[in-house]
């Protein structure tokens, strides 16, 4: 099948060495960026989706988380409505007291979570609790949720501040009510305690990592308890930390990765403000825990194809080495052809050509005697032949010396190729001092033409011969043709008819043309 010029013109560009080699280096180089970019989205969209899982993570921790704070501040806020109700109805007398001190106790007993209950009158001092000590000497005046309810009317109930227990010594968040006379005047303070610890157990049950963290917060920003814990956080202000911040700006309940004022570690954080009290809660995991295991996967990933994409580079750079000797190797193979036909084109020209006077010899002779006879046989044309010979040229030799013997003839050979010969003439050095000329497609008339114009060329060259009657050199030419179509013609006799023509000249006197009859 042919192909179409310019489809043969592309493929022929397509198979060069050097531009196997370009399509080689682009292919395998857009292999490598595909690779590459594959797999850095691959990366990106695992460390993407491990993010989300922590997000996922942290979110339902800290809804567990405030579930379970809401519900124990509510057990508190349930106990403290319970004996707020009593005392409000019975009064704060002895008798009454003595009967609220039992529910008190039966409460604490039975709603975990919960440390004590106490009652404090209008002045702060102690009336009764569900702790075994008596408490009379206690004052809770300078208590911040005292403060509170003494200057506020609401019956709601307060979360205070975290506070060392004065009978215990241990951390307790205190949850309180205020207690109003019949007339709505202050009576004093109803306040149900949880132990920080109750939390931090809560707290504990949780995997957070290494670097995780748990939060308790007041609605203001200060830190209840913290996970890790850390006694001098305990009441700090953290109002102006990440977490409260992107609570305060996008809302009660989200995530985020944040990065911690307290130890500059990034993390995943999910928040949430309890449903029913102001407070808030917060758990987080570090990032760089959450991306431990991608990290590790990726190390590997990154490494077994780091491997490969150097196997490949290694396996590339192979075969454009290959490519690369081919194509010198063709290079060097191409200059060897070219020389060697130009020394085969040389060699072919020595063996036809006669080295003393530049015209063909007798082999290109005879082999375009041939030829031109049986091209004219075809084309049904004449074919003619002259046929010179020097005059005296023994003479010649014998006054003037062999070597200008041969520049004599050297000078005729230069004078017969400039004097009219057609490009499809064969001018050759037919033996000794005999010069030929073929003429294909040229009668007898044409060839006489042509041996006078070389005859006269050659007197014109006044090449002094003191042996020639004439004073100079002078040529007898025979001349001859045929029509090779005819029966009777050959190059033989077309050979001899030449030759004794040249006979005749040479017997008609020398410096002459004659043709044949
Ligand atoms: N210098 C030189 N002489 C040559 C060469 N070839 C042939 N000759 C000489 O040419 C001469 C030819 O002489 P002859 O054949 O006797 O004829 P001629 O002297 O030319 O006399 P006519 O042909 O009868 O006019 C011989 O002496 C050859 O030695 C050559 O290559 N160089």
């Amino acid at each position: 099948m042919m192909l179409p010029i310019t489809a043969q013109r592309a493929f022929t560009r397509l198979r060069r060495p050097r531009t196997i080699q370009s399509v080689s280096i682009l292919f395998v180089l857009s292999i490598v960026l595909s690779f590459v970019g594959l797999q850095g989205w691959s990366v990106q969209q695992a460390r993407s989706k491990q993010i989300e899982t922590a997000r996922v993570a942290t979110t339902n921790m800290t809804r567990a988380l405030a579930q379970h704070t809401d519900d124990t501040v509510r057990a508190a806020e349930v106990a403290l409505v319970g004996v707020v109700q009593q005392l409000e109805v019975d009064g704060v007398e002895k008798d009454a007291l003595a009967q609220a001190l039992v529910l008190l106790r039966l409460t604490v007993e039975k709603t975990p979570g919960l440390d004590s209950v106490s009652v404090y009158d209008s002045q702060g001092r102690g009336l009764i609790t569900s702790r075994s000590r008596i408490t009379g000497s206690f004052n809770v005046s300078d208590r911040d949720y005292f403060r509170h309810h003494a200057a506020t009317a609401g019956r709601e109930v307060f979360v205070g501040a975290p506070a060392r227990s004065r009978t215990s010594g241990r951390w307790i968040l205190p949850v309180s009510r205020r207690i109003n006379g019949p007339d709505g005047a202050f009576r004093g303070v109803a306040v149900a305690t949880i132990e920080l610890a109750y939390f931090q157990e809560f707290h504990n049950s949780f995997d957070i990592g290494r670097d995780g963290v748990i939060l308790l917060m007041s609605g203001d920003g200060r830190i209840i308890v913290r996970r890790p814990f850390a006694e001098a956080q305990i009441n700090s202000d953290a109002s102006g930390g990440p977490v409260f911040q992107t609570y305060r700006t996008k809302g009660k309940e989200g995530s985020a990765v944040l990065t911690a004022r307290i130890d500059g570690i990034e993390r995943m954080y999910a928040y949430q403000q309890l449903a029913h009290y102001p407070l808030i809660v917060a758990s987080a995991l570090s990032i760089r825990d959450v991306l431990a295991n991608w990290r590790q996967d990726t190390f590997w990933i990154v490494g077994v194809e780091a491997l490969l994409l150097a196997l490949l580079g290694l396996l590339g750079y192979r075969i454009l080495r290959l490519i690369g000797e081919r194509e010198r190797a063709q290079i060097e193979l191409r200059k060897a052809k070219t020389s060697l036909e130009k020394m085969n084109q040389s060699l072919e020209r020595l063996t036809l050509q006669d080295s003393l006077t530049g015209l063909g010899n007798r082999r290109l002779f005879d082999t375009a005697l041939f030829d031109e006879f049986h091209r004219g046989k075809r084309a049904a044309t004449p074919l003619a032949l002259i046929m010179i010979d020097v005059d005296y040229f023994k003479r010649y030799n014998d006054l003037y010396g062999h070597p200008a013997g041969d520049e004599c003839l050297r000078r005729l050979g230069e004078t017969l190729m400039e004097s009219g010969c057609r490009p499809g003439d064969v001018a050759v050095r037919y033996g000794g001092e005999e010069l030929a000329v073929l003429l294909p497609d040229t009668d007898v008339d044409g060839a006489n033409a042509m041996a006078e114009r070389f005859r006269h060329a050659v007197l014109a060259q006044a090449i002094p011969h003191g042996g020639n009657p004439v004073g100079l050199v002078t040529v007898s030419i025979g001349a001859a043709a045929c029509c090779p179509g005819e029966d009777a013609a050959s190059c033989e006799s077309l050979l001899q008819a030449a030759d004794k023509a040249l006979y005749a000249a040479k017997a008609a006197g020398r410096n002459q043309v004659c043709n044949a009859a």
